[in-house]
């Protein structure tokens, strides 16, 4: 039988929101204007308020973050929590709305639920996937222009391919691939969460990285977009595996199915990948 992860999603789904709803206040408060400490006090409370409720709730699984000192003893086991408390640091930090928190629970090395939080939007995005598959999704919150539902891997093509890329790791050869790729608009923003829910809410169609990113940025945005039927790999197709010694994982192509096959072909012929 599939396991569903009533519970689980329930409770990631409500430390994801109140996690982001905390360093949101703590911003507010104005109680610090030096940016980088601005920076500081958020990873640090979310970081806190995550692993003492998932080490409370779930004592014997293991924990992934990117605040945390790692211990190899989480890649013995079978499930692990993999967060990242606040995804796009630099963007929160300076007072913008481009920033997420991450929750993801992986079973096996594949993950099994995400929920990508974007606090300064209202949102909590959520998919449950079996074996990479997509099983359930949904969202908490009401998207600004109204939607009540979020994109289909499925859902058509529209004419320019729409790329989210970084702000402050603006890859060299972005441009090179995206002309490669033909008619095109970059649409730079922060944190890899919110740029994948700008795929998801119908504001981009594709998601090209090549270097950096670890598994903590990466797993619960995957989930999400797996779940909603996109295609999400490393930049030659292969799937990610999560749970890693190194959580260094580097790539990741978020994309509509019917996207992928061209869009890797641009990636070898600009010389990407
Ligand atoms: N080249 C790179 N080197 C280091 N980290 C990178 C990176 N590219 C992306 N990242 C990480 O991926 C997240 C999103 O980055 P970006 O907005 O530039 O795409 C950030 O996570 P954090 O904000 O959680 O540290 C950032 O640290
Ligand atoms: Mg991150």
């Amino acid at each position: 039988m599939t396991a569903s992860f009533e519970a689980e999603l329930g409770f990631a789904r409500r430390i994801a929101r109140e996690a982001g709803e905390r360093v949101l206040a703590l911003r507010a408060s104005g109680r610090w204007t030096d940016p980088t400490i601005v920076g500081d006090v958020g990873d640090q409370a979310a970081d806190a308020y995550l692993q003492g409720s998932i080490r409370a709730a779930y004592p014997n699984d293991g924990l992934l973050s990117e605040e945390t000192v790692d211990s190899p003893a989480r890649t013995k086991k079978s499930r692990t929590w993999i967060v990242d408390p606040l995804d796009g640091t630099k963007e929160y930090r300076t007072g913008r709305v481009d920033w997420a928190v991450h929750v993801a629970l992986v079973v096996d090395g594949k993950p099994a639920l995400g929920v990508v939080a974007l606090p300064s939007l209202g949102l909590v995005l959520w998919g449950v996937c079996a074996e990479g598959e997509p099983l359930r999704h949904g969202f908490d919150g009401v998207p600004e222009d109204g939607t009540s539902t979020l994109l289909l891997g499925d859902s058509r093509t529209p004419g320019a391919m729409r790329l989210v890329c970084s702000r402050s790791h603006t890859p060299d050869w972005m441009e090179r691939f995206a002309t490669t790729l033909g008619e095109h608009e970059l649409v730079p923003v922060g944190s890899v969460g919110y740029k994948a829910s700008r795929l998801l809410l119908g504001e981009a169609d594709a998601y090209v990285h090549k270097t950096g990113v670890k598994e903590w940025d990466t797993c619960a945005p995957e989930c999400v977009a797996l779940a909603l039927g996109w295609h999400v790999s490393r930049l030659n197709g292969d799937k990610q595996i999560y749970n890693q010694l190194d959580p260094r994982n580097d790539e990741l192509l978020i994309c509509r199915p019917a996207d992928a096959e061209r869009i890797m072909r641009a990636l070898r012929d600009s010389g990407v990948v």
